[in-house]
């Protein structure tokens, strides 16, 4: 629960989670809820200038007000520092920047805490819906995978604990690391396909690609619980989520905005 309400004047509120490949931004209203959301190229060429003109754009189409507060997570720099000049200078918005040292509430259990990346903070605050409280689950742990241009697997314990994780080459960068070494390999899209033995070049390497990256999310995701002293409750989010959705018998929920919620719950609750 919010220590105070929240003042009307601060809504809308615009989070910004820039990742190193895509940047997805929502609009919440006063009740936290996301109004709408949109998901854009991260183009590190962008200037100050540039991004005020995306923002008003992606505001004016879907016909909302501009936002008065802002919060903003990334682990690309410099586009996290464009965005926040951006919104400085053409909306007159001081926005709120994730990291270890603002948030008095979050116990970083690594050795080095502030190098965390602020997506896997967000996924931290993101995952609480899914722990232990009132009539809630009893899970005590949850461990979100997070598909992006790398998969994080982030282990989050009750209390705002982030105890650890797995970072892994994202699904993406795998195939394209194959496809850049191996003449004769076309580039496909990554989709399941419908049998794991390859019947052509294509088959075959969705099979490698898309089963066989979901058998390494699964296998870790079995040493993680193994480790871990209670069971875990286990979300995927990221752009490659949706693909493996129905693969992976290790993760039981699906939360597409799960970044991005738990980058306006982190605003709420400083
Ligand atoms: N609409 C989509 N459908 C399927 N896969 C997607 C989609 N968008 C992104 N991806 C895949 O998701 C991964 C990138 O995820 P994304 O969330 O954009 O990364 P990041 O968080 O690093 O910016 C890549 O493997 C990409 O192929
Ligand atoms: C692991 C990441 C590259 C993931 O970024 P993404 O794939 O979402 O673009 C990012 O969280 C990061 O740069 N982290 C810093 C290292 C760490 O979290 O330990
Ligand atoms: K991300």
């Amino acid at each position: 629960m919010l220590a105070s309400p929240l003042s009307t004047a601060r809504f809308p509120l615009l989070a910004i989670d820039i990742g190193n490949t895509s940047t997805v931004l929502g609009l919440a209203d006063q009740d936290l809820e996301l109004r709408q959301t949109w998901r854009v190229r991260t183009n590190r060429d962008l200037l100050p200038d540039d991004l005020a003109l995306q923002l008003s754009g992606l505001f004016h189409l879907s016909g909302l007000e501009p936002p008065h507060s802002a919060v903003l997570s990334s682990v690309a720099p410099p586009v996290g520092q464009n965005y926040l000049l951006a919104l400085r200078q053409h909306f007159g918005i001081k926005a709120f920047e994730v990291n270890t040292q603002n948030l008095p509430d979050v116990h970083v259990e690594l050795s080095q805490p502030s190098n965390v990346g602020a997506d896997r903070l967000c996924n931290l605050f993101g995952a609480e819906k899914y722990l232990s409280g009132e009539g809630r689950s009893s899970y005590e742990y949850a461990v979100v995978v997070d598909f992006g241009t790398s998969t994080n697997f982030d282990v989050i314990g009750k209390g705002r604990r982030f105890i650890g994780g797995v970072l892994a080459t994202g699904a993406q960068v795998s195939a394209d690391a194959l496809f850049a070494r191996a003449a004769k390999l076309p580039r496909i899209s990554l989709q399941a396909p419908v049998s794991a033995i390859g019947k052509d070049t294509v088959h075959a390497l969705q099979s490698g690609l898309v089963f066989g990256y979901a058998e390494m999310v699964d296998g870790l995701l079995r040493r993680i619980r193994a480790e871990l002293p209670a069971p875990a409750v286990t979300v995927a989010t990221g752009g490659f989520a949706r693909t493996v959705e129905g693969i992976c018998r290790e993760i039981e929920y699906y939360d597409d905005t799960l970044t991005l919620r738990g980058l306006v719950e982190l605003w709420a609750s400083r």
